[in-house]
């Protein structure tokens, strides 16, 4: 199964141990890909209007017309079993791609476009520990599926 994950930004020190941690745990489960997109700009210097904007085009360019899942505060809030079933439909058409927000947030259209938004929880995290939380939640998912011991 294809399993794409589009975030802005680029991971910093302090988690690429974690990241490449779950990376490596769901080879055999994935084939995943994290793509990174530019971020839109200083908050300093211009609108959060403007960078959000410019960060959901660039995300739209790496999506193109593909159905995606957004990872979004906004969104529906789901246990992780209910994930699992989730990722497991997705299975059947081989793809699944999520998408996850910059520091300021989601355009508008980016979220309108989604076909599923979903929140990981009431509290806010910085979009890396985001990307970090979701493979570690992904990885729970294919445990699950797969019947392994691991979710508890
Ligand atoms: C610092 S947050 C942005 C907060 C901004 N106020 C908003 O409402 O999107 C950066 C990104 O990480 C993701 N994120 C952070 N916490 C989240 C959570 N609890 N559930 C789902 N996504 C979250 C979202 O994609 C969000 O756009």
């Amino acid at each position: 199964m294809n399993v794409e994950i589009v975030v802005p930004g680029k991971l910093s020190s302090h988690l690429q141990n974690a990241f490449d941690f779950y990376l490596k745990k769901l080879k055999r489960f994935a084939n995943l890909t994290v793509t990174f997109t530019k971020l839109g700009g200083d908050v300093n210097r211009e609108s959060k209007q403007v960078i959000l904007r410019r960060e959901k085009d660039e995300i739209l360019k790496k999506v193109k017309n593909r159905k995606f899942i957004l990872i979004d505060l906004h969104g529906k809030q789901m246990d992780s079993v209910s994930f699992s079933n989730l990722v497991e439909n997705k299975m059947l058409s081989g793809e699944i791609l999520f998408v996850i927000g910059g520091p300021l947030g989601i355009d508008d259209e980016l979220r309108k476009k989604a076909s599923l938004k979903i929140s990981l929880s009431k509290m806010t995290f910085t979009h890396e520990f985001t990307l970090v939380i979701l493979l570690e939640q992904l990885f729970r998912a294919f445990k699950i599926i797969n019947n392994e011991k691991y979710h508890y």
